[in-house]
């Protein structure tokens, strides 16, 4: 473990987060105009091409190098019976993932991303190669009794997240995707995104691996318990994440906060990586215009968390499997975006009329 990050650190850390260059932006979006097609026309892709402007203050950054960021954590509450799969399936799938067998290895690979996984928070011994070890501590407490971590380890899990990405910008990457693995992170965010968002638990709860009518019943109770319980409070980011969150999803807030710190782009996945960046814009407002959200996920509370953070995904696949999945599928419409930029001609060069009737 390197050396220990203090709540004051993280705010400092924070405090250094720049906001994107709104003029670089504008003159994306202005190139966009001219490219032969009516304005407006290529929809999210132009707005994309114009953020990815302002984030990296080049019209035509190289996002090449990029990388998936896997967190991985267990969850105490799991004792409660809330999710269809054992605690056990975390570290196998660790293993996988670091094998190259997982669906997010399949699609990393296509879209030409590295694949990082961490153990933050698994309840096992883990012992591989390309593992990244910085545990935390053996998966959370279980939340339905009391808070699922302390405070100080929420700090040191978000601080695992943004030395991981350090290091890997060091190495050359230049945008991000939130992955997780862990059984049971779906309670802990439909927590985290009913405290942040309103919504009750009932609202928040979802299927997750695929649970029963009454299993879903059962764990909307033990998420409205484990908020009583705690009463964690809501203008507090770290109060509700070191209560109802699990050590990915805190790994994965720093992740996000350290992209915007690096003027790097990071693709949110499903429900858990929504709930990470609840918390990591409500800590740090200033790396909201960093985050692309990918898709919509099948957890019926996905929804309203994007709504909350004032995003809208690019895709509905109707995903559910997380691990980064749908954010690694998203860094093909982000390559579409910046070669549109780059390669259509414009309407002078093409000697297109680009003349609208209103103008
Ligand atoms: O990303 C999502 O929206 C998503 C939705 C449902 C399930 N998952 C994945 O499934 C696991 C959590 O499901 P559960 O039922 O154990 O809470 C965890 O490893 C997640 O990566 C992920
Ligand atoms: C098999 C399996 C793979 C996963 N990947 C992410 N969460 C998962 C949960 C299960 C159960």
């Amino acid at each position: 473990m390197n050396e220990q990050w203090t709540e004051t650190r993280l705010l400092e850390y924070i405090g250094q987060i720049e906001l994107p260059d709104a003029k670089l932006a504008q003159v994306a979006q202005a190139h966009s105009d001219q490219l032969t097609k009516p304005p407006g026309s290529l929809g999210k892709l132009e707005a994309v091409a114009a953020q990815l402007a302002g984030i990296t203050g080049r019209l035509w950054p190289d996002l090449s190098q990029r990388t998936v960021v896997i967190m991985a954590g267990d969850h105490g509450v799991c004792e409660e019976g809330i999710s269809a799969f054992p605690q056990s399936v975390t570290p196998q799938m660790v293993y996988n993932f670091l094998q190259g067998g997982a669906a997010v290895n399949v699609l990393a690979r296509a879209a030409g991303a590295n694949v990082a996984c961490v153990d933050v928070g698994v309840a096992a011994e883990l012992e591989h190669e390309r593992l990244i070890s910085r545990k935390i501590m053996h998966g959370t407490h279980n939340m339905a009794k009391g808070a699922a971590m302390s405070r100080m380890q929420a700090v040191q899990a978000i601080a695992v997240g943004i030395e991981v990405v350090e290091s890997l910008f060091a190495q050359g990457s230049r945008m991000f995707a939130t992955g997780e693995m862990g059984i049971g992170n779906t309670t802990a965010s439909a927590a985290i995104v009913s405290v942040m968002t309103g919504i009750s638990a009932q609202q928040a709860a979802g299927r997750g691996t695929g649970i029963s009518d009454t299993m879903l019943e059962h764990k909307a109770a033990v998420i409205k318990r484990a908020i009583a319980v705690n009463a964690p409070r809501v203008d507090d980011p770290l109060d509700v994440l070191g209560k109802l969150g699990g050590l990915e999803i805190a790994g994965l807030v720093g992740v996000i906060i350290a992209a915007a710190k690096l003027h790097c782009p990071v693709v949110i996945d499903g429900y858990i990586s929504t709930a990470a960046a609840l918390i990591a814009a409500a800590l740090a407002p200033s790396c909201k215009p960093y985050i692309i959200a990918s898709h919509q996920s099948q957890e019926q509370g996905h929804v309203h968390a994007l709504a909350a953070l004032g995003l809208a995904p690019c895709i509905q696949l109707d995903l559910r499997v997380g691990e980064g999945t749908g954010a690694v599928l998203c860094f093909h419409f982000i390559d579409a975006a910046l070669k549109l930029m780059q390669e259509m001609a414009t309407f002078a060069s093409a000697g297109v009329d680009g003349k609208h009737a209103d103008q």
